[in-house]
């Protein structure tokens, strides 16, 4: 079971170091529903969630933002009826932070809230 989503994110900055290959391959194994990608070259971490209708995406939508603010960490949201797509990365060093584990850890939980 992982602890990430108890961790608090770092401040980040420009020169703040983006996940070694290894440590990538670490940190999926404890986001098992998270998959990378890349977009014009920046790795991100994407999941799809699916609700009943646009009532309850906007409210994961929304629940995530709040969280977004607490860690002053913010994703990329796509709210459609039935569905949130969420995206992160860490738009200092145009990658991944170990904060982007922890916001999508933290990010499955608000499903469970
Ligand atoms: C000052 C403020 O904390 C920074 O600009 C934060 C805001 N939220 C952020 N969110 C993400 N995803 N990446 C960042 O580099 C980032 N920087």
């Amino acid at each position: 079971m992982s602890d990430l989503d108890s961790m608090k994110c770092e401040a980040c900055h420009a020169d703040a170091p983006k996940v070694s290959d290894d440590e990538l391959a670490s940190l999926l194994r404890e986001i098992p529903d998270w998959t990378p990608v890349t977009k014009d070259g920046v790795m991100m971490l994407q999941r799809e969630y699916t609700f009943k209708n646009f009532k309850q995406a906007l409210a994961f939508t929304n629940r995530v933002g709040e969280i977004a603010e607490q860690e002053k960490h913010h994703p990329e949201l796509i709210t459609e009826w039935g569905k949130v797509t969420v995206t992160w990365w860490t738009h200092a060093i145009n990658g991944l932070h170990k904060n982007d584990f922890i916001m999508a850890a933290k990010t499955d939980t608000v499903l469970d809230a």
